[in-house]
């Protein structure tokens, strides 16, 4: 058996555009939108124990271990493979902001399960590892899927879709907008009207027209003045949005010398970067369809 991978990223997503269509009895809400994975990313390091012990080995501030879905991912998968002697140190570095509406827990759990699965050699199937993704929360699947998709349901019912080849600018706002918050929000719409896959073919009508918005983008703007700055802001360079639930922002381009131009003027209370669109998830191989 392999003992260790080291580096695994664990990628962010944008989403493209984020309709809230309605909400299930249990409160979740149903979701259409876009999941982009791009080049900017967390990593982490696994090393396989035989004693059945799950450890994040470093301090995540403000993330208790027992909490963090990264262990969280892992005990799930030992115990749906039925193997509690498998146990693991588990580092992770954190790069993506939490609580950015990037899906940085999100992808650590993913990158967790898919790491994991390899190493333990426990052979669940992308599907078992998706089902099992979405008990810990609901952009999980998604990154294990392995590609960018349309996505559906609570984010769970996932299309491949190709998107355009683009650079990414994204600020930071500097503050945290907890996910809960902005779904419970009265003012929230929770009516937009379906669309279907094939109301978008030309990927790059997404990046750069007006195709679809960001349901929970006036709700977290409201309530988070630096997230509606950050907006305004970006605006002028061109078709500016909210990703997830905030508090990220980000704007596409077509060349990475535009992207890098927008940096330069970017005010210094920012935290921003820019990203290149990726196609597929770089541990996507580790996974058997
Ligand atoms: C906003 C998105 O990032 C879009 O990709 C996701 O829908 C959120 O996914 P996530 O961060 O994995 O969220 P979860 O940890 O599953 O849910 C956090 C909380 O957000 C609310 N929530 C989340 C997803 C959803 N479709 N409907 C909801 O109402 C629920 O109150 C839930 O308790
Ligand atoms: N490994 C982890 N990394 C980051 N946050 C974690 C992790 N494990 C648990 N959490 C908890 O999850 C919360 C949300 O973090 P996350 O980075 O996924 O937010 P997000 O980018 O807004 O997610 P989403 O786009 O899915 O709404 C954090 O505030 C933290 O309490």
């Amino acid at each position: 058996m392999p003992a260790s991978l080291f580096d695994c990223p664990a990628p962010a997503k944008l989403n493209l555009f984020l309709h809230v269509t309605g909400r299930r009895a249990d409160g979740y809400h149903l979701l259409q939108t876009v999941f982009q994975l791009v080049d900017r990313s967390d990593a982490l390091d696994f090393t396989v124990r035989d004693d059945g012990i799950v450890r994040r080995t470093n301090d995540i501030p403000g993330v208790p271990a027992d909490t963090d879905l990264v262990v969280r991912a892992a005990r799930l998968l030992q115990a749906a493979a039925g193997k509690p002697e498998l146990g693991a140190d588990i580092a992770v570095r954190k790069q993506l902001p939490m609580g950015g509406g990037l899906g940085g827990g999100s992808s650590d759990a993913a990158t967790t399960l898919m790491a994991l699965n390899h190493l333990w050699q426990t052979g669940l199937t992308r599907a078992q590892l998706m089902a099992l993704g979405l008990q810990l929360g609901a952009d999980v699947p998604f990154f294990v899927f392995g590609g960018n998709a349309f996505a559906q349901g609570v984010g769970e019912d996932l299309l491949p879709l190709k998107t355009a080849d683009c650079w990414f600018v994204v600020i930071e706002p500097g503050v945290s907008v907890p996910t809960a918050i902005i779904f419970s929000s009265q003012e929230l719409t929770r009516d937009t009207k379906l669309v279907k896959i094939t109301d978008f073919p030309e990927a790059h009508n997404l990046l750069y027209g007006d195709f679809g918005k960001n349901d929970l983008e006036v709700v977290a703007a409201k309530q988070f003045p630096p997230v509606a700055e950050a907006i305004k802001w970006l605006k002028t360079f061109g078709n500016a949005r909210m990703t997830g639930s905030g508090a990220c922002v980000f704007c596409a381009f077509e060349h990475e010398h535009q992207a890098d131009e927008v940096l330069k003027q970017m005010p210094s209370k920012w935290i921003a970067w820019k990203a290149k669109a990726m196609q597929e998830h770089p541990l996507a191989h580790l996974t058997k369809s």
